[in-house]
C-alpha cells in the first residue's frame, strides 16, 4: 500500500491504536438491495404508473436507467479521479486550490469548501475533492490529468443539470407544485460536485466511510464504482445500494422534503468501508436558486442560505447536523 497517497491518519498501518478510538460499530446488517429498490427509466417519466411518486414517496432513493449520460464520459470520470486520487497528500493539497478544495475525515464543509474538522474518534474513512461547478472555468490548472478532469466535468455538468431539472420538475407536476416560484426551488447549473476516496481498510467494521446523514441538498446524482458500500434506510432497515454500471442514483435531499411538505423523503444514508478495496464516488448535489424561497405548510419560509448558515452553527456548536426539526413550525396537534 502507498501509504503516502493517505491523508495523515490514514497513513497508519490499519492494526495500530487509532483505530480503538472508534466508538461506532456496524450493528446492524443491510439487506441485498437488487429485488428492492426501486428503478426510474429517465425516458418514460410522464407514464401514468407513476413509479416516481412512489419512489420518492417510500425511499427517496432510487436507480435511474436511460439518463443519456454516455457510458465512456462515466467511466472517464472515474479514471481521471483515480489517477487525481493516486497522487500523495501533499500533491492532493497544492493541486486543490481555490475554488478546488480538499478535505478529509469528515464530508461536513464549510461554505468555501474546507473541511469541518471532527474528534478524532468521529473520522470517516474519506477524503475528498470539492467543485463548485458554478466556478469551473476559473480552474486553470497547469496539471494535465487536473485539466482533462475540468473538460469532462464541464460535459458532465450539462448532462446532469439536463437530468436534475427534468427530475424535479416531474416530481412538482406529481405535487401539484407546477409554479415559476417552485421552480425556482433548483438551480440546477450552480450544483457543486464532490469526488470522493474511500480508503479500504482491514478493520473496516470499526470505521464509517460516511457516517448516517441525510443530504441538505434539492436532489444529489451519485456516480459510484463497483466496489459498493451505500447502503440506504427504508422503515428501520438497512438495504445496500449495489452498483450497477451506467446507472446512476438519484436520492432526494432536505430541500426536496421541505419543498413537498413531508410527502417525499430526505433519505437516511451512510457508505461503509471496503476491507480490501478503496472505493470511489462521484456526487452531484443541485439546491435552490439564491434567495429563492421555500414555501410550505410544514415550515417556515426560509431560504437555502438559511439552512445552510443552521447546519455550520449546529456543527459547531452540536458536532452535528439538526437539520429540517430547525425550521418545522410548531403545530398543536
Ligand atoms: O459516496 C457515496 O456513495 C455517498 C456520498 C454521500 O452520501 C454524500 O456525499 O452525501
Ligand atoms: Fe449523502
Amino acid at each position: 500500500m502507498n501509504f503516502e497517497s493517505y491523508p495523515p491518519p490514514f497513513r497508519q498501518p490499519p492494526q495500530n491504536s487509532y483505530s480503538e478510538n472508534y466508538t461506532t460499530s456496524h450493528t446492524s446488517t443491510a439487506l441485498q438491495d437488487s429485488d428492492f429498490i426501486p428503478t426510474i427509466d429517465l425516458q418514460c417519466l410522464n407514464q401514468l404508473d407513476n413509479k416516481l411518486e412512489d419512489a420518492c414517496k417510500n425511499w427517496g432513493l432510487f436507480r435511474l436507467v436511460n439518463h443519456g449520460v454516455p457510458p465512456t464520459l462515466l467511466s472517464q470520470l472515474q479514471d481521471h479521479a483515480k489517477k487525481l486520487f493516486s497522487l500523495s497528500f501533499e500533491s492532493k493539497q497544492a493541486l486543490f486550490t481555490s475554488p478546488l478544495s480538499y478535505f478529509w475525515g469528515t464530508p461536513a464543509l464549510s461554505p468555501s469548501g474546507t473541511a469541518l474538522l471532527k474528534r478524532s474518534q468521529d473520522i470517516n474513512w474519506v477524503e475528498g475533492l470539492n467543485v463548485p461547478l458554478g466556478q469551473l472555468s476559473q480552474i486553470q490548472p497547469q496539471d494535465f490529468t487536473l485539466a482533462s478532469f475540468r473538460v469532462l466535468l464541464e460535459e458532465y455538468r450539462k448532462h446532469l443539470a439536463r437530468v436534475a431539472r427534468a427530475l424535479f420538475d416531474s416530481m412538482l407536476k406529481n405535487l401539484n407544485l407546477d409554479t415559476i416560484e417552485s421552480k425556482s426551488n433548483l438551480s440546477e447549473s450552480n450544483g457543486s460536485l464532490r469526488v470522493y476516496r474511500y480508503p479500504y481498510y482491514s478493520n473496516a467494521d470499526s470505521a464509517w466511510g460516511m457516517d448516517v446523514h441525510t443530504d441538505s441538498s434539492v436532489l444529489s446524482i451519485l456516480n459510484q464504482d463497483e466496489v459498493g458500500g451505500l447502503e440506504v434506510l427504508k422503515d428501520d432497515q438497512w438495504f445496500t445500494v449495489k452498483p450497477i454500471p451506467n446507472t446512476l442514483i438519484v436520492n432526494l435531499g432536505d430541500m426536496m422534503q421541505a419543498i413537498s411538505d413531508d410527502e417525499y423523503k430526505s433519505v437516511k444514508h451512510r457508505v461503509k468501508v471496503n476491507k480490501y478495496k478503496e472505493r470511489l464516488s462521484i456526487c452531484y448535489f443541485v439546491f435552490p436558486e439564491e434567495g429563492s424561497v421555500i414555501r410550505s405548510l410544514k415550515y417556515k419560509p426560509f431560504t437555502y442560505s438559511d439552512f445552510q448558515a443552521q447546519v455550520q452553527q449546529d456543527i459547531k456548536t452540536l458536532g452535528h447536523k439538526v437539520g429540517l426539526d430547525r425550521f418545522k413550525l410548531i403545530t398543536n396537534d
